[in-house]
């Protein structure tokens, strides 16, 4: 079967840092896959990578089996790539729908009025999917951060992306907030939405990814499932500097 998305031996520098090493892998149909490791150790350049925002040193990236290491970010939006970033960059002075159609109206599938029909459609839709559609009409600065940022995801989701990279969408929040979001996630999962989630908290995603893949110094330290990768001596020791995930 073909990935949705591939890293071939990614290598990324800045400078004298080598912020990705060697980095393979990829993103197989209708999973949840999660990308842990500690800070600095590249998952957000590994991201970049993917979205396109980083240009690697080396190596090549693959969407849906096509070559797009050298192509820009719209390009690969365009073909079906959809990420949110770890701050929430909704646009101020639009509504909550404004901001959720802004993530359909630019594919080339809604520039005719009958596309346009259909991406107001489908903003509606992803708003009730993320339960956002009772705020449809405020302004997102005055809803709370975890509301905003489910709006953010649906904005990612409006334009029925073939694959969705979360970077970090938990950070900063509440218990509650946290809830709400693996709630919204596991339903796209459910749904068959193929999705990359960065995380750092490894307890997070455990319960929710079904493949797991464990950077360490800019290097894929381990892949697989989440819990009997989670458990591997190394993996703890690198990534939580004790021997036991605690419960
Ligand atoms: N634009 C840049 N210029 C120089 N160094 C960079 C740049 N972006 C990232 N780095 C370095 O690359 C390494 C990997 O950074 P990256 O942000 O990808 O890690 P991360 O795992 O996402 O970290 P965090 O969990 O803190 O977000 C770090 O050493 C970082 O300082």
């Amino acid at each position: 079967m073909t990935a949705v998305l591939e890293l071939r031996d990614i290598k990324v520098r800045f400078g004298g840092v080598k912020a990705v090493d060697g980095v393979s892998l990829a993103l197989e149909p209708g999973h949840l896959h999660a990308l842990v490791g500690p800070n600095g150790s590249g998952k957000t350049t590994v991201v970049n990578t993917m979205s396109r925002l980083v240009t690697p040193t080396d190596g090549q990236v693959f969407l849906g089996g096509q070559d797009v290491t050298a192509a820009g970010p719209h390009e690969v939006y365009r073909r079906g790539l959809a990420r949110t970033f770890q701050g929430i960059r909704l646009v101020e002075g639009l509504t909550v729908r404004e901001n959720v159609l802004l993530g359909v109206q630019e594919l080339p599938t809604a520039r005719s009025r009958a596309g346009r029909r259909r991406a107001a459609e489908a903003a509606d839709e992803a708003l009730e999917r993320m339960d956002v559609h009772h705020v449809a009409q405020v302004a997102p600065a005055a809803l709370p951060y975890g509301v905003q940022r489910r709006v953010e995801i649906a904005r990612a989701v409006a334009g029925a992306p073939k694959i969705l990279l979360l970077d970090e969408p938990v950070a900063g929040m509440s218990a509650g907030e946290r809830q709400e979001i693996s709630a919204v996630l596991g339903r796209l999962r459910d749904d068959g939405m193929t999705m990359l989630l960065i995380e750092h908290d490894l307890r997070f995603v455990l319960g929710l990814s079904d493949h797991l893949f464990v950077l360490n110094f800019g290097q894929l330290l381990a892949a697989g499932d989440p819990a009997a990768t989670a458990a591997l001596p190394a993996v703890q020791e690198a990534f939580l500097g004790r021997k036991h995930v605690p419960a």
